[in-house]
C-alpha cells in the first residue's frame, strides 16, 4: 500500500492533473525568441569612468570575436584587455577589457559578453553601433536580460520582482527587503507551503484510490485535514502582515495635523530638510494638503502637511479643514503637533478630544493607524519646569526653532515605522506586492473551499487550486499580462 501512496505523492507532485508546482521554473515567459541575440548599455546613462556594454545570445561569441583582436575567446568569465575596433571599417573604438560568459553559467543562461569601456559617450555609442551591425544581433528592449534570465530559470518571478525593487530601493530598509526578495527567500517560503499541499493532495487522493480497499493506513485523512489546517494557520499570520511589506515598497503614509500655528508646517520643513511649507505666524496659513517623499530614519513615507483643524472659519479654510480630514483618515502613521505653550487652548482641547484620544485609545486600532503626540514649541516653556501637562497621552517634547528633541522624535518614529513596515532584518519575508496578497488570499479560499468539500474529488481539485495560486506567486505559469506588468519595472541593460 505505501509503495502506492509514494506513486501517488510523485504524480502529485508532477501532475497531469496538477498545476505546475512552486519550482524555479521560468515557465511563463516567452520562450526567448531563438536566435536572437540582445545587446544594451547596463551602466548608467552619461559620462562616467567605466561603461559596461553586455550581450546575450547565441550570437554573443561571434560578436565578441568581431569586435576584438586577437579574435579568440578570452578565458570563460576572466576579464582581458582586448583592442576594440569596428567589424566593418576597422576603426578602433577603444582598449577594453572584456569578459566571456558561456551559457548557461551566465546572469541569463544564455551565452553572454561584457565590454567595459572608457565611459565617454562616443566611446560607448561606437560600440553600440558596432555591435548593431554584427548579423543576429538587435538592441534589448526594457527588462529583457532579466526576461531571459527568468526564462531559462535563473530566477523565479519573486527573485525577479525583489532585483526591480533593488534597482529602485530609495532607502536602507527598501534595499534590504529587496535583497531578501532577491535571494528568494519568500519563494522558498511558498515552495515549503506547496509541498506541504502535494503531500496532502496525495494523501487524499490515496484514500480516493484506495479507501475501499479498507488497507489503507489509519488517519491518512485525518492527517491531510491537520496539515490544512496548519498552512491556514500560517498563510493567515502572513495575510495580516501584508500591508506592511506594501508600505515598505511604496511608502507609509505619515500626516501631520493639529490646531492652526502648532508648528505643522515647520516640523514638516524640518523632517523634509526642505521648505515644502509656508510657515508664518498667521493662524491658518497652510490650506491645501502638501506632501513630499521622505526618508525618515530609513524608512520610505509619503508625509503630508494638512491645515490646522478649527471650526468657525471661512469657506477656504473650511475647505482646507475638510481635505486634512479625508487625509488624517488615510494616514498610516498620525504626527499630532500641538504648542505646549497652548495646550488649554479652545483649538487644542478640540484637536485632543476629536483625534488624539480616539486614535490614542485604539493603538493598536483596527485600521492599524497608530500616533504619536508632540508638543512643539518647548522652547517657550520654562527650561527644566515640571511637564506641562502630565495628563496627556504619552508625548515628546520638541522645538521646531531650536531642534531640541528632535533625535527622540526620529527614535520614536523609527519605531513607528518598523511596526508599520516591517523590520526587514529579521522577520519573516514580507508580501511587498498586491499580487503577492492575492495569491495567497486566493490560497487561503481554496483550504477554506476543502474543509467545506462534501465530497472527496472537490476536497482534491480545492487543494490543486490552492497549490495553483502558490506556484503563480513564484512564476510556474504566470501569465503574460502579470510578467508585462512586472518586467516593465526595468530599464533597458537589465
Ligand atoms: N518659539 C517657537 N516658535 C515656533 C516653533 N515652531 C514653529 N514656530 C512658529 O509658530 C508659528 C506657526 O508655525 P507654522 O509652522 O506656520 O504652524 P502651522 O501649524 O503650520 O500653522 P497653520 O498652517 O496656520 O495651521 C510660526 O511663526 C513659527 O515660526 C517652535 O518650536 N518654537
Ligand atoms: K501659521
Ligand atoms: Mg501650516
Amino acid at each position: 500500500m505505501w509503495r502506492g501512496l509514494w506513486t501517488l505523492i510523485a504524480r502529485a507532485a508532477r501532475g497531469p492533473r496538477s498545476p505546475r508546482s512552486c519550482t524555479r521554473q521560468g515557465s511563463g515567459a516567452p520562450a526567448p525568441s531563438s536566435g536572437s541575440t540582445i545587446f544594451a548599455l547596463s551602466s548608467g546613462q552619461g559620462r562616467c569612468g567605466i561603461a559596461v556594454i553586455r550581450t546575450s545570445g547565441p550570437s554573443s561569441a561571434h560578436a565578441l570575436r568581431s569586435l576584438t583582436a586577437p579574435q579568440d575567446l578570452p578565458p570563460a568569465r576572466r576579464a582581458c584587455l582586448r583592442q576594440l575596433s569596428d567589424p566593418c571599417s576597422g576603426e578602433p573604438l577603444d582598449r577594453a577589457l572584456v569578459l566571456w560568459f558561456p551559457g548557461p553559467q551566465s546572469f541569463t543562461g544564455e551565452d553572454c559578453a561584457e565590454f567595459h569601456v572608457h565611459g565617454g559617450p562616443a566611446v560607448v555609442s561606437g560600440v553600440l553601433q558596432a555591435l548593431g551591425s554584427v548579423p543576429g544581433l538587435r538592441p534589448a528592449e526594457a527588462g529583457e536580460f532579466t526576461r531571459r534570465a527568468f526564462a531559462h530559470g535563473k530566477l523565479s518571478l519573486t527573485e525577479v520582482e525583489g532585483l526591480a525593487d533593488l534597482i529602485h530601493a530609495e532607502t536602507e530598509a527598501q534595499r534590504r527587503q529587496a535583497l531578501r526578495q532577491l535571494d528568494g527567500e519568500l519563494g522558498h517560503l511558498c515552495h515549503g507551503w506547496a509541498e506541504i499541499l502535494t503531500k496532502a493532495l496525495a494523501h487524499v487522493e490515496a484514500y480516493i484510490d484506495f479507501g475501499e480497499d479498507d488497507n489503507l493506513e489509519e488517519g491518512v485523512l485525518d492527517q491531510a485535514t491537520r496539515e490544512v489546517r496548519e498552512l491556514e494557520v500560517a498563510l493567515g499570520a502572513h495575510l495580516r502582515d501584508a500591508r506592511r511589506g506594501q508600505r515598505l515598497r511604496s511608502g507609509a503614509h505619515v500626516v501631520i495635523a493639529g490646531p492652526p500655528n502648532a508648528g505643522k508646517s515647520s516640523l514638516m520643513n524640518l523632517l523634509s530638510r526642505k521648505p515644502v511649507s509656508i510657515v508664518s505666524p498667521e493662524p491658518g496659513t497652510t490650506r491645501d494638503v502638501l506632501e513630499t517623499p521622505v526618508d525618515l530614519a530609513g524608512f520610505p513615507t509619503l508625509l503630508s502637511d494638512t491645515a490646522g483643524l478649527r471650526e468657525g472659519v471661512g469657506p477656504v479654510e473650511q475647505e482646507g479643514v475638510r481635505r486634512a480630514q479625508n487625509r488624517l483618515e488615510q494616514a498610516d502613521l498620525i504626527l499630532a503637533v500641538l504648542d505646549a505653550s497652548d495646550l488649554a487652548s479652545p483649538s487644542s482641547c478640540n484637536f485632543l478630544d476629536a483625534v488624539v484620544i480616539p486614535t490614542g485609545a485604539r493603538s493598536p486600532s483596527p485600521s492599524g493607524q497608530r500616533l504619536l503626540l508632540v508638543l512643539n514649541k518647548s522652547d517657550l516653556l520654562p527650561s527644566n519646569g515640571p511637564d506641562p501637562n502630565p495628563d496627556l497621552p504619552p508625548h515628546l517634547l520638541l522645538s521646531c526653532l531650536t531642534g531640541q528633541g528632535l533625535d527622540d522624535l526620529l527614535e520614536a518614529l523609527k519605531k513607528e515605522l518598523a511596526i508599520l513596515c516591517g523590520d526587514p532584518s529579521t522577520g519573516p519575508p514580507l508580501l511587498t506586492r498586491a499580487r503577492h496578497q492575492h495569491h495567497l488570499q486566493g490560497c487561503l479560499d481554496a483550504l477554506g473551499h476543502y474543509k467545506q468539500a462534501k465530497d472527496l474529488a472537490l476536497a482534491a481539485e480545492a487543494l490543486r487550486v490552492a497549490r495553483g495560486h502558490l506556484a503563480h506567486l513564484t512564476g510556474g505559469g504566470g501569465t503574460e499580462e502579470v510578467l508585462d506588468i512586472i518586467f516593465r519595472d526595468f530599464c533597458v541593460g537589465k
